[in-house]
């Protein structure tokens, strides 16, 4: 297609005084005299003439040839001149004519220009005259020609413009002054779903979606106001619900500029707008932010979107002085159903319990996955604390119907921390932090349950978070060291054995007690290496006392239930007699009646062939825990050590039933027995009385590092004697 604003609309040569485009002249006239001398007459470089005398003739030549000008005889030998002008005018011919006539009558005249002449000219003429008026005609049908061409050229330019808005894959539109349609291109029909007849003279604002109303709205002011001469935004428009079937918005962008336009009231400024389809971005671009905010397994929000929500709540709440609630959740014993069961189930599991947590919450909390097993809650508007107990309650009793998993059925139990704000915390992180505390805290004392966070929890909590991080490097610092307890035989009066006990000189905090980093150590997986060093070291002690004369003595050693599940366990102990050349009866190892009742396999085998090499093995704190008589053989133990809880119970000469009880089963059993924890003399003579030789407690001495504990070997305590 030829696109018309590249050509000139207008010849301006046609135009220009005394220029004159190339024409024909026909001249029709009987007088043969006259026919020959108008051609002189008119003479000029660009005419060219012919000529006849007869209608019939005249018409003979029109039919052959078009003509720019007819000089035209109105009386003719075969009819009149005004037959030649119908026949053009039949035939829609663009022929100027100029009709010359003897006729003065006025009515000839006029019947002449009736019949399509341009111009009449009455004989006998002045030359000048017939000059003029040939001039004249011939100019006037240049300009009629150029404007003809002109107006079809626009016509061209207006089909063509008006096909490229028409056929535009953007929705191209015009509003008036009031901000009403007045123009809209097709393109309205597939893109929202109306008839452009429906939107006409109706408010732009009613397409737009009543979230973005009030940007555009604003926008809109300051074009129509002429402060600005356009403008780009991207907008959500309605769509017709009848007429689309997913219902959903389209996202545009739309540029609108200003149109200065003539009102009926004067000049007004409409707008001039294109809207571009961008829904198909828009919607890569929300999957691509759901994904960063969201966790891929539940499609809950994730850490970023959560704390995102949560600051905001915080700021909110700040702004009202209300409160909120964080809640931390970890389930219990996740990590057995990956192992037990797989990852797939694990999945499901997650999945199933995100939905089950979602049904205990009101429209407006949040629940998010912070990754693994852990959950949070942001419960953005309660009330007073009890709120949040409530919720915390329900999402325990949601979790006592148990989940159908592939695998089978599984219960699972949660443990919940909350921190409320603003008592526990003002900022985000905090909250979340404290929150994690008082879930911890949950963990620790039997799981399956909520609680608050408070001030002396996160005490505790820092020390430990000190503690961990301490421990991490005592071993390598040498902080570590072994303190000697003393077991002494009371009918031999002397010491027949040293229990070995961990002690921890920490650089600021003084010497620290094992109850309180062992069991650090074994949740945070350090207790092998400390085993190993504790085996180690005193096996090396013993060699050396042995080394001395000693040779006789027994060196007790703690192990934790955790050292049971190494398999390479009990080659590292039999490696460490070996180095030290210590005959293995004379090194015992105590374990806990906790450990036997766990009951694994393994250990049960590592104890039994502990013993087969010779070993002794005691078991710690007997008593304690449910003793079973069957233990006793599953796990082959060379002594029961009487716990210091029961020793601390015997006053006076009275028969203690439990001490029997462990004195007959040791007798029964054929096993060695030694009592813990004696801190007095009447202890000491009851236990004797009851059949137990040998003791330990800080009666005799304190535990004290080896070489205080050495002099009791060379002289031995003063209590024994
Ligand atoms: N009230 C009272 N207490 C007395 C008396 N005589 C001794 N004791 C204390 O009782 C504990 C005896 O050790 P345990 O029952 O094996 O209990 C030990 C043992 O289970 C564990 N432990 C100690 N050393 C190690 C170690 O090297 N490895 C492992 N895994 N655990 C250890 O830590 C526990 C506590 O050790 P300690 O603080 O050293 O505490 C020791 C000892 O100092 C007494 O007459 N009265």
């Amino acid at each position: 297609m030829v696109i018309p604003a590249e050509q000139p609309f207008f010849d301006q040569a046609a135009t220009r005084d005394g220029a004159e485009l190339p024409c024909r002249i026909l001249i029709v006239d009987d007088d043969v005299a006259l026919r020959r001398t108008l051609p002189h007459v008119l003479a000029h470089s660009t005419r060219q003439f012919d000529e006849c005398g007869t209608v019939a003739e005249a018409l003979e030549k029109l039919a052959g040839t078009e003509y720019d000008l007819i000089l035209l005889d109105y009386r003719l030998p075969d009819g009149n001149g005004l037959a030649v002008l119908d026949w053009l005018a039949e035939r829609h011919r663009g022929e100027a004519v100029i009709m010359i006539s003897g006729e003065d009558a006025i009515d000839a005249a006029i019947g002449a220009l009736r019949g399509g002449a341009d111009d009449f000219v009455r004989k006998p003429y002045h030359v000048v005259q017939m000059q003029r008026t040939v001039q004249n005609v011939l100019h006037r049908t240049a300009l009629e020609r150029a404007n003809r061409a002109m107006s079809q050229r626009l016509h061209a330019s207006e089909r063509l413009h008006r096909y490229l808005v028409e056929s535009s894959p953007d929705l191209i539109f015009t509003l008036d002054a009031d901000g009403c349609f007045s123009y809209l291109n097709p393109r309205v029909e597939a893109l929202l779903g109306f008839e452009r007849a429906q939107l006409l003279r109706r408010p732009f604002i009613l397409l737009v979606m009543p979230e973005d109303q009030d940007r555009i709205q604003a926008l809109l002011q300051v074009c129509r106001s002429g402060r600005s001469d356009g403008f780009s935004i991207e907008l959500r428009l309605r769509r017709n619900r009848h007429m689309v079937e997913d219902g959903e918005n389209t996202y545009v962008t739309v540029a609108l500029n200003g149109l200065p336009m003539a009102g009926e009231d004067g000049a007004g400024i409409g707008l001039y707008g294109v809207a571009r389809d961008i829904s198909e971005r828009k919607r890569a671009e929300e999957i691509i932010t759901f994904q960063a905010y969201h966790d891929q397994l539940t499609r809950l929000p994730n850490r970023v979107l959560f704390r995102d929500r949560l600051e905001l709540a915080v700021a909110q709440a700040q702004r009202r002085a209300g409160m909120l609630a964080v809640m931390f959740i970890d389930v219990d014993r996740f990590k057995l159903v990956n192992d037990t069961y797989g990852h797939a189930a694990g999945d499901a599991l997650l999945r199933n319990l995100a939905e089950r947590l979602g049904t205990a919450l009101r429209r407006g909390d949040t629940l998010a996955r912070l990754g693994g097993d852990e959950f949070t809650i942001l419960l953005p508007d309660i009330s007073r604390p009890e709120d949040a107990e409530t919720t915390a309650r329900k999402i325990l009793d949601t979790l006592a119907r148990p989940f159908a998993l592939p695998s089978g059925e599984f219960r699972a139990t949660v443990s919940i921390g909350i921190s409320i704000y603003p008592r526990d915390g003002k900022s985000a992180e905090e909250l979340t932090k404290h929150a994690d505390v008082a879930m911890y805290k949950v963990k620790r004392s039997g799981k399956n349950g909520f609680r608050f966070f408070d001030a002396e929890l996160n005490a505790h909590h820092r020390q430990r978070v000190t503690l961990e991080n301490d421990l991490h490097n005592a071993l390598e610092r040498n902080e570590f060291e072994l303190h000697f307890q003393p077991q002494v035989s009371m009918a031999g009066r002397r010491v027949v054995g040293m229990e070995a006990l961990l002690r921890w000189n920490h650089p600021l905090h003084g010497q620290i007690g094992p109850a309180v980093f062992i069991p650090v150590a074994e949740e945070m997986g350090l207790i092998t290496d400390i085993s190993r060093w504790v085996l180690d070291r005193s096996c090396h002690q013993l060699m050396r006392w042995r080394d001395s004369g000693h040779t006789d003595l027994r060196m007790s050693l703690n192990l934790s239930p955790h050292d049971f599940d190494r398999a390479g366990m009990v080659d590292e102990v039999l490696a460490a007699v070996t180095r030290y050349r210590i005959p293995p009866a004379q090194l015992e190892l105590e374990i806990t009646e906790s450990m036997m009742m766990q009951d694994t396999e393994g250990a049960a085998a590592k104890v039994q062939a502990l013993r087969a090499a010779g070993l002794g093995v005691a078991i710690d704190d007997f008593g304690t825990g449910y003793s079973s008589l069957s233990y006793l053989q599953k796990f082959p133990v060379s002594c029961l050590k009487i716990d210091r809880s029961f020793v601390g119970d015997l006053y006076g000469p009275a028969l203690n039933p439990i001490i029997s009880a462990i004195t007959g089963i040791a007798r029964g059993f054929g096993l060695q027995l030694i009592a813990e924890g004696v801190e007095q003399a009447e202890q000491v003579e009851v236990l004797r009385s009851l059949g137990c030789d040998v003791m330990q407690g800080y009666y005799f001495a304190h535990p004290a590092a080896a070489a205080e504990a050495e002099q009791w070997l060379q002289t031995p305590p003063c209590a024994m004697l």
